[in-house]
């Protein structure tokens, strides 16, 4: 039913839906129902509780994009992260589990702030649910951050994966993080009441994200597209997308739905064969879809003692007419 080793969570839902979650970074590196892997990590994924894992579905917590005090997309996806609840089975037979990360002289030299990460996974039959809670535990500061659920989706073919629900303004680069603002750092003065008034973002001051012209920014278009594909290098945002959206021909040529709350935008990204990631093989591009999943265009201030709460579902839509529906 469920496992835990020195390196996984195993939570098992029965009939050979698993899911599986390194403690480091709470990377969910499988996800398979009824034995077929919904995930994609590169065959050159190095796990050496160090760099990142090339793939599954990391945390990225608490910058997205370059960051001058620490790595890119932040430190949570290279850190161990502690089980704060238990693998449990509910009474339904869904099996969830709680992790945490906190706040510790890592954290704090390059971001200086008490926080509290909680992140419950619980897997259903078809269904997995992500639920997070971000804690600003101190009693003086408000602090500010990006918060990105990155998913390698496995795909049989990316050519094929149609996305429907993402009409939306857009705007592409190549290197998304141009449209990220860049807001006030306070990353000195937790203890010290002087830098207090050096921080200037108020609380829930909306943050609006420009476009560097001098870069190779482009904007795509404002489009009522009904249906999205990527079969070339793309790195798009979806400012504010809708909360929910369907992906059609994922893992056994079934349509995955996503449903977000509280996470505005959208990336969806695949490297193609133009841009040399460590750590995968640039044949690796076709079998998956990156999609990112979280509060890019405008950081969230949370303001002293505050929590913040977000979610996450990635769906099997059960096909109507399939006479396997009748068994799930
Ligand atoms: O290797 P990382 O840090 O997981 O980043 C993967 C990609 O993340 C994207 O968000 C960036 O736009 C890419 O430039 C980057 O390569």
């Amino acid at each position: 039913m469920k496992k835990i080793t020195d390196t996984v969570v195993v939570l098992d839902r029965g009939y050979y839906t698993t899911c599986t979650i390194n403690f480091h970074g709470a990377t969910v590196v499988s996800w398979r129902i009824r034995n077929l892997e919904q995930i994609f990590v590169s065959r050159q994924a190095v796990l050496d509780n160090k760099k990142i894992i090339r793939g599954g579905i990391s945390f990225v917590f608490p910058r997205f994009g370059p960051w001058i005090f620490g790595p890119q997309h932040g430190f949570s996806r290279i850190m161990r992260w502690k089980v704060e609840k238990p693998p449990t089975r509910l009474p339904n037979g869904d099996v969830e589990v709680v992790f945490c990360l906190n706040d510790d002289h890592f954290t704090r030299s390059m971001w200086n702030y008490p926080f509290q990460l909680l992140y419950r996974i619980t897997l259903l039959e078809t269904e997995l649910h992500f639920d997070i809670k971000v804690k600003n535990l101190s009693s003086r500061l408000p602090f500010t951050f990006n918060l990105v659920l990155f998913t390698y989706l496995r795909v049989p073919d990316i050519n094929d994966c149609q996305l429907v629900g993402l009409q939306e303004k857009i705007l592409q680069d190549e290197r998304i993080g141009y449209f990220i603002p860049d807001f006030e750092e306070n990353n000195e003065c937790e203890e010290n009441d002087e830098c207090e008034e050096e921080y200037h973002v108020e609380a829930n001051t909306e943050v609006t994200y420009s476009v560097d012209t001098s870069s190779k920014s482009t904007e795509v278009a404002s489009t009522n597209e009904l249906v999205v594909t990527v079969n070339k290098p793309t790195n798009v945002l979806y400012p504010s997308s809708l909360d929910e959206y369907e992906i059609e021909h994922v893992v056994d040529d079934q349509t995955l739905i996503i449903q977000k709350n509280n996470l505005p935008d959208t990336v969806i990204w695949n490297p193609w064969t133009e841009i040399a990631l460590p750590n995968f093989d640039q044949d690796e591009h076709v079998k998956m879809l990156g999609m990112k999943t979280g509060n890019l265009v405008n950081p969230v201030n949370l303001l002293r003692g505050q929590e913040y709460n977000a979610g996450l579902v990635l769906k099997l839509k059960r096909p109507e007419r399939d006479p396997m529906y009748l068994f799930w």
